[in-house]
């Protein structure tokens, strides 16, 4: 583990930077239900950050509390070196942190290629006062904001869909517009829930490598939830495994694999 330097190579050649977020004692609760039992872990810039845990460990809850929607009872999370206030889900966008949905939140009668535009409407600067004195502003603003979403469009290889209406995709492929519409908005901090979550090999290789080519191409920081350990171990730099609402593990991939309690909660050994 390099916990105590500033920045690191990666045996593949890829540059980790200093530590961008930092959950500390976070502890969530619904009602009489704890979700997250006082965690603490932090994410570096341009690593990929998996957090794994069977179901019910508290992963969701723990992605909510790092995209602010959640605030924990206890706990801070600092982002870029300051304590970070309950936000705005547009406040969160303007940090430049962007997200996937488990469940798909694509408008399905729209084009692959409109719905990758609303991932720019952060970036849409001229309100409609503007639009009626100056035409030509929001005009370029458009042509620049639809270059952004062409390139990853192009990008992510899904030129032959682009006008297509997302209802009539399947479901690898919306899981992939998904992607396309979060990376549009050009987030410093991208957050994938389940990315690869009910899809067959074929479309789950497909998606570890476009995280992959995320990561290396753009030097997008993401972090990620997912329920099945096997997915994530090529992938990620560092692993938090969560069980119960516990952080059971936290380490490379390696590390957490050899973890005897993470072995444990994966096989469904009781707990005392
Ligand atoms: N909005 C909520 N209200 C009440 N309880 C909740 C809520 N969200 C989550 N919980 C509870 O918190 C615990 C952790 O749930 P969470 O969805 O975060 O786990 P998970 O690891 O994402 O599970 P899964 O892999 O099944 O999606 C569970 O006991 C769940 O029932």
């Amino acid at each position: 583990m390099k916990d105590n330097v500033d920045s690191y190579v990666t045996k593949d050649g890829r540059t980790i930077g200093p530590v961008v977020m930092e959950m500390k004692n976070i502890t969530l609760r619904f009602g009489g239900v704890e979700a997250i039992k006082d965690i603490s872990f932090d994410i570096r810039e341009g690593e990929i950050r998996a957090i794994i845990g069977p179901n019910g460990a508290g992963k969701s809850s723990m992605l909510n509390v790092i995209s602010g929607f959640y605030v924990p009872q206890d706990g801070e999370v600092w982002y870029r070196g300051a304590p970070r206030p309950a936000m705005k889900p547009f406040q969160v966008a303007q940090q430049g942190i962007a997200r996937t949905f488990q469940n798909i939140a694509l408008f399905e009668g729209m084009s692959v290629l409109d719905n990758v535009m609303t991932g720019r409407l952060t970036h849409m600067k001229s309100g409609l006062m503007s639009q009626m004195l100056w035409r030509g502003a929001a005009e370029k603003e458009e042509i620049e904001n639809r270059e952004v979403a062409e390139r990853i469009i192009d990008f992510l290889e899904i030129q032959a869909i682009r006008k297509t209406p997302v209802s009539r995709l399947s479901y690898g492929l919306k899981k992939r517009v998904e992607l396309a519409r979060a990376l549009a908005a050009e987030p410093s901090l991208l957050l994938l829930d389940e990315p690869m979550a009910g899809m067959n090999v074929e479309e789950k290789e497909d998606m570890s490598r476009f995280i992959l080519d995320v990561n290396d191409e753009f030097g997008t920081t993401i972090a990620l939830i997912e329920h099945d350990m096997g997915v994530v171990m090529d992938l990620s730099d560092r692993v938090v495994v969560m069980d119960y609402g516990k952080k059971i593990g936290d380490g490379t991939p390696h590390e957490v694999r050899n973890n005897q309690e993470v072995i444990d909660a994966y096989l469904g050994v009781a707990h005392d």
